[in-house]
């Protein structure tokens, strides 16, 4: 059938269907498309060349990622093509650090609408905006309320910029087909009295909600997402402290839900530290770590942490007892006023540490007193890992495991070059944001980014591939696992701790797998063999490539 006029916007306009200079003579006739694209007819891959010298002479990151933003709003299926030829380079730019960038300056640098937005005076319409969603069959949803982006703090409706990049990473990373997938930002007003003050903002002009009217939005929203996509995979990020734990608390048992700054952390740095036990030979369960920031990284790391070491053989109390949890006023100990829930579990008995300082026990009165093999930094502030912490590390420890684990890079705790430094070359470094080998004294030090990135792309594969209804702590002990056991570190004690961000594609099929076989095994998912399963994910794991319009073959 040709179709002339308007009707043709439909393919141009439509970014999961668009494939610019890609649509063959055929299609054109068919489409109506003549004349509105140049006559050279390319290939999938000219495009790649050419989209790629494009990306190359943008002059700074954030220039560059509002190069890939665009191209993604324009055509998705060259957008992934180009991401996954080039993830190592361009994974920065999409997603941490450069993206902390994007959602300071989301306002600016907005475009093209993506995703959803739900401002707060518009909650008795949710279900409407629900249905305004240009992809009808969704299966995976990151949600943010803006509040905690990375360490950068309350950024309103530049939030948007994470889910955004989170689901990037579901298809490029996880093989997820970008059609179903939906970023939406809940918009419950900003506290960043900058965004409020600037006249650009897109957000909703509003002090943040709070309190029973906060939480009584975000059910809403919940509510009407389990209504419309019973089986969704709903997955919340950068959330602020005092709501992560709650939500995820309320909603774990209602629908297929998992909040990735608590968990997909936590299974990132447990496989990092799993496959680090293997270098220094110092199993985990006889580490002592410290934390900086008992938030929800570092109380979710924890809790996954003294999981494994019950695994390995020690009781929850021996196992409670290596971990020293850190925050603005301290070592958490039972004598601390004000402490929220899930940090209660984690704190010391005040009388166990009362000779270690005369009043808040500092980090280096941890590092002092207790002293940890492994060090995690999860404060999101920059510099707190100072030479002195670090020396008196490295004094007590033959092989000083430090995680500076805060994101973007301007808030990383100490850089690696001055962790390998200070610690004379003992250390071993792996950081949130992605950094460059560090050379000191002859030798090649090789930092992994430990950074959720390694999980959530294969959590989703696995939890789609598999049917699974429910995300259970187990699955991501699973993938902590798994993602340990792909350690380069394994055959080369020199080599990274985690896999190459190349080879990602692979490390999130081996991770679907682990969690689909434990969402069988823990029942939240139909029982089915080992190869079913890998047929399954085999099945679901996407790969950008054209439909042929003008035949029908997908
Ligand atoms: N690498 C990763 O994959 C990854 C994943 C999640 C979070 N993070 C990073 O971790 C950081 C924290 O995230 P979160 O979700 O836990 O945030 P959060 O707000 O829940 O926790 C941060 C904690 O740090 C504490 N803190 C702040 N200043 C401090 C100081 N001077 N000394 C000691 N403690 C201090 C705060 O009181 C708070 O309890 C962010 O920078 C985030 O980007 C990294
Ligand atoms: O977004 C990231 O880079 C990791 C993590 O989810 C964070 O909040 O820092
Ligand atoms: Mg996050």
């Amino acid at each position: 059938m040709t179709q002339t006029g308007p009707a043709n916007l439909h393919y141009l306009a439509n970014p999961l269907l668009n494939k610019g200079t890609a649509f063959s003579q055929a299609e054109r006739d068919q489409l109506g498309l003549t004349g509105l694209l140049p006559p050279h007819i390319e290939t999938l891959d000219e495009q790649i060349i050419r989209a790629h010298a494009a990306f190359r002479s943008q002059a700074s990151p954030i220039e560059q990622h509002i190069y890939l933003r665009n191209l993604q709003d324009d055509n998705e299926v060259l957008f992934y093509a180009l991401l996954i030829r080039h993830l190592p380079e361009m994974m920065p730019i999409i997603y941490t650090p450069t993206v902390g960038d994007a959602c300071k300056q989301f306002s600016e640098i907005y475009r093209h609408p993506r995703g959803l937005i739900i401002p707060y005076p518009e909650r008795d319409q949710i279900e409407q905006i629900l249905d305004n969603a240009i992809n009808t069959d969704v299966q995976a949803i990151v949600v943010t309320d803006g509040e905690r982006i990375l360490g950068l703090g309350d950024q309103g409706a530049g939030g948007m910029g994470i889910p955004i990049g989170k689901l990037s990473l579901y298809s490029g990373a996880g093989g997820v087909d970008p059609a179903v997938t939906l970023p939406i930002l809940l918009d419950p007003g900003t506290n960043n009295q900058e965004r409020l003050d600037d006249p650009m903002y897109i957000g909703w002009r509003h002090e943040r909600i709070s309190g029973e009217e906060y939480f009584e939005f975000v059910d809403l929203f919940v509510q009407a997402v389990k209504r419309k996509w019973p089986q969704v995979l709903l997955q919340f990020e950068d959330f602020a402290q005092q709501h992560a734990a709650p939500l995820l608390e309320k909603y774990r048992d209602q629908l297929c839900t998992f909040n990735d700054d608590i968990q997909g952390t936590a299974a990132v740095t447990a496989g990092t530290l799993l496959a680090a036990a293997n270098v220094t030979g110092v199993p985990l369960k006889d580490s002592r770590i410290a934390f900086l920031g008992a938030g929800s990284a570092g109380a979710g790391i924890a809790e996954e942490l003294i999981r494994l070491m019950v695994k390995q053989g020690l009781s929850e109390a021996e196992a409670r007892d290596r971990v020293y949890m850190v925050d603005r006023h301290g070592l958490l100990t039972d004598a601390m006023q004000g402490l929220l829930p899930f940090q209660q579990p984690l704190a010391h008995p005040a009388a166990s540490v009362r000779d270690w300082a005369a009043g808040d026990i500092s980090l280096l009165d941890v590092i002092t007193h207790a002293k940890p093999n492994i060090l995690v930094g999860v404060s999101g502030q920059a510099g707190l890992f100072t030479e002195e912490i670090i020396r008196t590390m490295a004094a007590d420890s033959d092989h000083p495991i430090v995680l500076p684990l805060s994101n973007p890079t301007s808030r990383i705790e100490a850089t690696p070059e001055q962790i390998i430094h200070w610690s004379d070359g003992k250390a071993i470094v792996a950081t949130g944001s992605p950094f460059d080998p560090v050379s000191y004294k002859g030798d090649t030090h090789h930092i992994a980014q430990c950074n959720n990135s390694y999980i959530f792309p294969g959590m989703g594969l696995g939890v789609l591939a598999a049917n699974a209804t429910r995300v259970t702590e187990t699955m991501f002990i699973a993938a902590a696992e798994a993602l340990a056991a792909l350690s380069p570190a394994l055959a080369d004690r020199r080599a990274s701790l985690l896999p190459d961000v190349s080879d990602i594609r692979d490390v999130s099929r081996q991770i679907a797998l682990a969690v689909g076989l434990t969402a069988q095994a823990d029942s939240v998912a139909p029982k089915t063999s080992r190869d079913a399963l890998e047929a399954a994910i085999a099945a679901k794991f996407w790969t950008p490539h054209y439909q042929d319009y003008a035949t029908g073959d997908a």
